[in-house]
């Protein structure tokens, strides 16, 4: 059985429409608590299958009730490719939601491409430096830029963002955006928050609805020691965790007694 976990939460659903259904409700008040509080909501999007989990928030009510204009945009990770290149978490990400929802387009940061990783990582890194500066992104105690939520998908391998086993950044404990020429994930190249910048969000949801990365949820939940441990093991936030599972994902974790 999962020991619970203290600023933790687990979330199984029948199915991805599920999943959906509940992510809708559970992003839109996050949205809203933190306009309430601070009249903004900073949101870490990742590429994949999520985009297309989020699809309930473009639509109603929540498109209607939602205050689009007070978000900000940014990318856990992305491909060091052209925006309009079919490889872009963007381009993804703006077909499947940016494109559906009336979010400002100078709120929205993407990478700016070149093509070199290192340039475009430094370069991200420049942006959130500057937000920083602005008072868009409040810095954690240990200075890193925190964010109110980010949206994170996981690998069969057990990767999150572009933070893979057995490759170097996943142990970078001083950039705040790093980058891998070589990700066994294709395309190679990528930009990537570190550890740091990831744990130091306020509100996590790690967003899984497949069956190929139910080992990798399992190893996680149930503590399951591997070695290397898995990335996605390693990701905590400063407020709460919530993982969103539909039932093939959740498939391979122990039974559990909710009396
Ligand atoms: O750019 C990427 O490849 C993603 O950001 C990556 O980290 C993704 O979120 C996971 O690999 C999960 O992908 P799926 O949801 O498609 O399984």
């Amino acid at each position: 059985m999962a020991p619970k976990m203290r600023n933790q939460n687990v979330i199984i659903l029948p199915t991805e429409e599920d999943v959906a259904m509940g992510l809708a409700p559970y992003v839109a008040g996050l949205s809203e608590k933190n306009i309430l509080e601070k009249g903004s909501f900073t949101v870490v999007l990742s590429g994949g299958t999520l985009i297309q989990t989020l699809r309930k928030l473009t639509q109603s009510p929540y498109k209607e009730t939602v205050n689009w204009s007070r978000w900000f945009i940014f990318w856990v990770d992305e491909r060091v490719v052209p925006l309009d290149n079919p490889d872009s978490n963007y381009l993804l990400a703006w077909n499947g939601f940016l494109s559906k929802v009336p979010i400002p387009s100078s709120n929205i940061y993407p990478i700016h491409y070149c093509p070199s990783s290192e340039v475009v990582a430094k370069d991200y890194q420049f942006q959130l430096l500057k937000l920083v500066e602005r008072k868009v992104l409040p810095l954690s105690p240990t200075g890193f830029p925190q964010f109110d939520l980010m949206l994170l998908g996981i690998g069969p391998d057990g990767h999150v963002a572009s933070l893979f086993p057995n490759r170097p950044q996943r142990y970078d404990k001083t950039d705040w955006v790093t980058y891998i020429n070589d990700s066994p994930k294709p395309p190679p190249k990528r930009i990537t928050f570190t550890f740091p910048v990831i744990n130091s969000a306020n509100n996590i949801a790690m967003v899984v609805t497949d069956k190929e990365e139910a080992d990798a949820v399992a190893i996680t939940l149930e503590n399951i020691p591997v070695r290397p441990p898995l990335p996605c093991s390693e990701v905590k936030a400063q407020v709460l965790l919530t993982w969103f599972l539909d039932k093939d994902a959740a498939s391979k974790l122990a039974p559990k007694c909710n009396k």
